[in-house]
């Protein structure tokens, strides 16, 4: 039996080179992190970040060239049987068979199960429901996504993989993976995610690593990487009377180095400026009224969110 205070996932310095004659690439560049049972752990990164790699490290589908890999205990490349029933996978390309369609496909798979989740119910909750007759070949993107999704998690599995599960979704769609996904950790699976939608991370995520270049550059729970970002959002709002001003503090913002945006309507002026937010921006933005000395309509300060971050780990890493 294994213990279950073992960590659903961890690595240690792993590597991952593709070689070809022209190149090399280094894939995964040392990477070490761990994943807590029953949690939901995402990893961030740009394309080409790594992310894949590191979860077809962790399926087992590549071996690593440097380091170690562990799921529930066991090193990736010692699991038998029936350590990989106990971890489900979804892939970016799905591997489902085409001729088949989900309402035979699913029953079908929950036969190599001890105690498979009931294909009908999964069916209903992942919308599968209304193209249940249709060979998967013919299923939409989205649509085939759901059915993969419900493939990985038909045999209760204690730790799930999922690669980009709500990318490409309709707004529906991808609530009801979203809020599928939260019932899964709110039954104790253990969840590694990998998603471009920091709404859906911010939303499902208890800890998030973000890759950058095959390397991990941030972790943590998402309150302690805000809280540690010395990056604040300053937004403002003003009167078209204060442009003078305005222009003046986007000139102090451009030289202290944060990034500016600004959109001009023909009522008001809008100015965002994202970086390290200095007390003496904050004074000038203060004055940025109608005229000298009176306050913008609106000012505000924020802390920066797992956007800003995701941001700044690619500028730094640029
Ligand atoms: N089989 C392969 N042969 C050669 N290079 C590869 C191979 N697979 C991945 N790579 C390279 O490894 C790096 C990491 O790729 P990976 O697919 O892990 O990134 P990713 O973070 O998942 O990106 P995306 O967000 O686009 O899915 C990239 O530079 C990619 O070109």
């Amino acid at each position: 039996m294994q213990q279950n205070s073992e960590p659903a996932v961890a690595t240690e310095g792993l590597v991952v080179e593709f070689a070809s004659r022209r190149s090399r690439v280094r894939a995964l560049d040392g990477v070490t992190l761990s994943a807590q049972r029953g949690l939901v752990t995402t990893i961030l990164g740009t394309n080409g970040a790594g992310k894949s790699t590191l979860l077809r490290v962790l399926q087992g589908l590549l071996a690593p060239t440097e380091g170690r890999a562990e799921t529930l205990g066991r090193s990736v490349t010692a699991r038998t049987a029936e350590d990989r029933a106990r971890v489900g996978v979804m892939l970016q390309e799905s591997g489902l068979p085409p001729a088949a369609r989900p309402k035979d496909f699913l029953p079908h798979l929950a036969r190599f199960y001890a105690h498979p989740r009931a294909p009908q119910e999964l069916e209903a909750r992942l919308g599968i429901d209304e193209f249940r007759h249709t060979p998967i070949r013919r299923l939409s993107g989205g649509q085939r996504q759901r059915v993969a999704l419900a493939a990985a998690v038909i045999g209760r599995p204690e730790l799930c993989m999922l690669d980009e599960p709500s990318a490409g979704l309709d707004p529906v769609s991808r609530t009801m993976v979203v809020e599928f996904i939260e019932s899964l950790r709110d039954e104790g699976t253990s969840i590694i995610l990998t998603t471009h939608l920091l709404d859906d991370a911010e939303r499902l995520s208890d800890t998030v690593h973000i890759l950058s270049r095959g390397r991990v550059r941030r972790s943590g729970t998402l309150e302690e990487l805000t809280s540690s970002s010395s990056s604040r959002t300053l937004s403002l709002t003003a009167s078209p009377a204060a442009a003078p001003a305005v222009e003046r503090l986007r000139a102090a913002a451009a030289a202290e180095g944060l990034e500016v945006t600004m959109t001009t309507t023909p009522r008001t002026l809008r100015f965002n400026a994202h970086g390290h937010v200095s007390p003496a921006l904050v004074r000038l933005a203060a004055d940025c009224g109608a005229s000298p000395g009176e306050p913008p309509v609106s000012l505000s300060v924020t802390q920066a969110d797992l956007t800003d971050l995701f941001f700044q780990t690619a500028q730094e890493d640029a």
